[in-house]
């Protein structure tokens, strides 16, 4: 079988794929126009990868193509409905990431809270000169209300960090209510404006759909306490991120901590960057060691299950299989 990698998947699972298959491996290159990929594509029998986009474009070039294997969750790169018209299998990892997400938003917002990196920052360079005072204070999280927004495996993993950790008040919205996160941690339902009106956080944790791209921008932003702190842990897409910039600039909010931008990697030149109150990181929700391997150990269980001809443990698109 012929197996075209792309961008991240791990040594050891990418050594063990070429033991028996003809595995090629490309980072960075042009999808578009790079000879060597699009020869390889051509032939490939399944990809397995992270964030290479699958449109009809591309599958157009792939005619031989049994499954697509994404090294994420979250699978807004995909189109969906191109793949399932072509009976091509997709593919991905939910569930061994979800607490090390958690732990990322979590650091997120006690970075962003207690502001962590300017902080850290003035000790590095040399400007801790004196007794510091209330301009570097930063605000508790704990016993502070957090609004989860997208109360899936992750949001139920911050659910309990926050409960269990921090002894915060939880709010949440999702399209469903969810009684264990209720019962457990004792969390409210909520719809968004009020979850957006009462929280001192708000995380964003869902995936990027039709439904979800900019569910927050200026109208949200404007609803939001002007003491909260926004997370963004889902995608860039998720929010009009000029808005957000807006909102920062006015004082609408107070602070934001981010994982993702609506470009990746994010423009040097993006305002966000140059605000002290805001906390930035390069789209590293599940980047551990140990995480990064399970996730392409599991892309490439998916990935051999469909080339056998067996259902993938984690069929997204099921109608293919019936
Ligand atoms: N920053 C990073 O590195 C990472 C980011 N992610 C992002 O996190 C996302 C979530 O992952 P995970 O928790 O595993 O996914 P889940 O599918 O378990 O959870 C998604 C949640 O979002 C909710 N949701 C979906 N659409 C809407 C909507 N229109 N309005 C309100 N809520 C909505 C769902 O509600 P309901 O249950 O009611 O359907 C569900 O509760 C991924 O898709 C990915 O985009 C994931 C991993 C790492
Ligand atoms: O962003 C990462 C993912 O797994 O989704």
């Amino acid at each position: 079988m012929k197996i075209l990698a792309y961008q991240r998947v791990e040594k050891p699972v990418l050594d063990d794929l070429q033991k028996n298959h003809d595995v090629q491996f490309f980072k960075n290159v042009d999808t578009n126009s790079d000879q060597a990929f699009l020869a390889f594509l051509q032939q490939a029998d399944g990809i397995i990868g992270l964030d290479l986009k699958i449109d009809r474009q591309l599958l157009d070039r792939a005619p031989n193509l049994k499954i697509v294997s994404n090294v994420s969750v979250g699978y807004n790169n995909l189109d969906l409905e191109a793949l399932t018209n072509r009976k091509i299998m997709a593919t991905n990892t939910p569930g061994i990431l979800t607490d090390t997400v958690a732990d990322m938003v979590f650091g997120l917002i006690l970075s962003t809270a207690r502001r962590l990196p300017e902080l850290n920052q003035l000790v590095k360079s040399g400007n801790w000169v004196e007794s510091l005072d209330s301009r570097h204070y930063g605000t508790d999280v704990h016993h502070k209300t957090v609004g989860i927004i997208g109360m899936g495996r992750i949001g139920f993993a911050i659910a309990q960090r926050a409960h269990h950790g921090f002894d915060m008040n939880i709010l949440y919205h999702s399209r469903t209510r969810k009684p264990e996160a209720e019962e457990k941690f004792q969390a409210t339902y909520a719809s968004l404006d009020q979850l957006l009106q009462r929280s001192d956080f708000v995380c964003l944790i869902t995936p990027l759909t039709k439904e979800t791209k900019h569910l927050i921008g200026q109208r949200e932003f404007n609803l939001m306490k002007k003491t909260a702190i926004f997370i963004n842990g889902s995608r860039g897409k998720t929010i009009v991120e000029q808005d957000l910039i807006q909102a920062l600039k006015n004082g609408n909010i107070a602070g934001a901590g981010l994982d993702v931008f609506e470009q990746e990697p994010v423009d040097p030149k993006n305002d966000l960057l140059k605000m002290d109150n805001v906390v930035t990181l390069p789209h590293i929700g599940s980047s551990t060691h140990e995480t990064e391997l399970k996730m392409s150990a599991l892309a490439a269980e998916n990935l051999l299950a469909g080339l056998r001809g067996q259902k993938p443990p984690n069929l997204i698109n099921d109608t293919v299989w019936k």
